[in-house]
């Protein structure tokens, strides 16, 4: 799809109280709808106006350079950060007005997990599920199963303090399925994890979605959104600057060529650096 002005929201943002009445109840309110999220940190808007809506059934991909505002953006939505302005809504559901039943709904995997590292792996999944109020003996089954199709069963008595990197982003996934929610927010499920188990997570994401889930993930690795996701939102500088069916953001090119050019990456050398050159010594 065509790229909005800068600045301009994606999609249009408007004022349906003004222009268009009360908005009328829907049956199929999106996965999640954010309307105007907004973070300001020390004078600096990480997030700035950003409306962006999810559509149910999809597997939608959210990118940008580092520093965008992706794990900002997505704290506020997840309920996590609270938005100097704008909302988010879960399934119809604001997320800041409702949390329960909006988080309820929702399985997180936030930036940087702060886990109860204490616990074993098993234990850790089955107090997520106790916590989301299953009953202890399904909450283990669960936790049984995930560490299973994760490939952590052989490190399910292991205290996750001692897990490696891509063990702790599985485990924190694992966290985030447990209740069985209807949406998932993942951000960056794929970093530090092994091609195998990368392999794994893509399959369960797919089955997922095709079980009735919506999946929102945030990710570096464009070949992964654009043989992964079906939609995709690029963040640039706190502002939505490209969002819709994967096919139509891509234009005919690829993802990361796309995204090159949305985002105005510099072209050749850096010419920055001469003394790295070995020649130079
Ligand atoms: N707690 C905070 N205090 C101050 N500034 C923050 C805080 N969190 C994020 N920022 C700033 O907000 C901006 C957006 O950061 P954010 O982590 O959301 O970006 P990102 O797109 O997730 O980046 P990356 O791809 O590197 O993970 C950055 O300029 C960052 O320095």
């Amino acid at each position: 799809m065509s790229r909005p002005a800068p600045g301009a929201a994606y999609p249009p943002r408007m004022d349906h109280h003004e222009e268009q009445g009360p908005r009328p109840p829907s049956t199929h309110p999106p996965a999640m709808e954010w309307r105007g999220l907004s973070k300001t940190f020390d004078g600096h808007r990480a997030v700035a106006g950003v409306d962006l809506v999810v559509p149910a059934g999809s597997l939608f991909g959210l990118v940008g350079p580092n520093g965008a505002g992706k794990t900002t953006a997505l704290s506020m939505a997840t309920g996590l950060l609270r938005p100097d302005e704008g909302t988010a809504s879960v399934l119809g559901h604001d997320v800041w007005a409702d949390p329960a039943r909006a988080k309820g709904l929702m399985g997180v995997l936030p930036d940087g997990v702060r886990l109860f590292d204490r616990l074993s792996g098993r234990e850790l999944v089955t107090y997520a599920g106790r916590l989301h109020g299953l009953p202890r003996e399904l909450a283990a089954e669960r936790a049984a199963d995930l560490l299973r199709v994760l490939g952590l069963e052989a490190a399910g008595e292991k205290l996750v303090v001692d897990y490696s990197a891509g063990m702790t982003k599985k485990i924190g996934l694992a966290c985030a399925l447990v209740h069985a929610p209807r949406l998932l927010v993942l951000d960056e499920p794929f970093e530090a994890v092994d091609p195998v188990s990368g392999q794994g997570i893509r399959t369960l994401l797919r089955e997922f979605v095709a079980g009735g889930g919506t999946v929102v993930l945030s990710s570096h690795v464009m070949e992964l959104v654009e043989t992964l996701c079906t939609h995709v939102a690029v963040l640039a500088a706190g502002r939505l600057v490209a969002a819709g069916p994967v096919d139509e953001v891509r234009a005919g090119s690829s993802l990361q060529d796309r995204f090159l050019h949305i985002v105005g990456a510099p072209e050749g050398s850096t010419g920055g650096l001469p003394w790295l050159a070995s020649s130079s010594v």
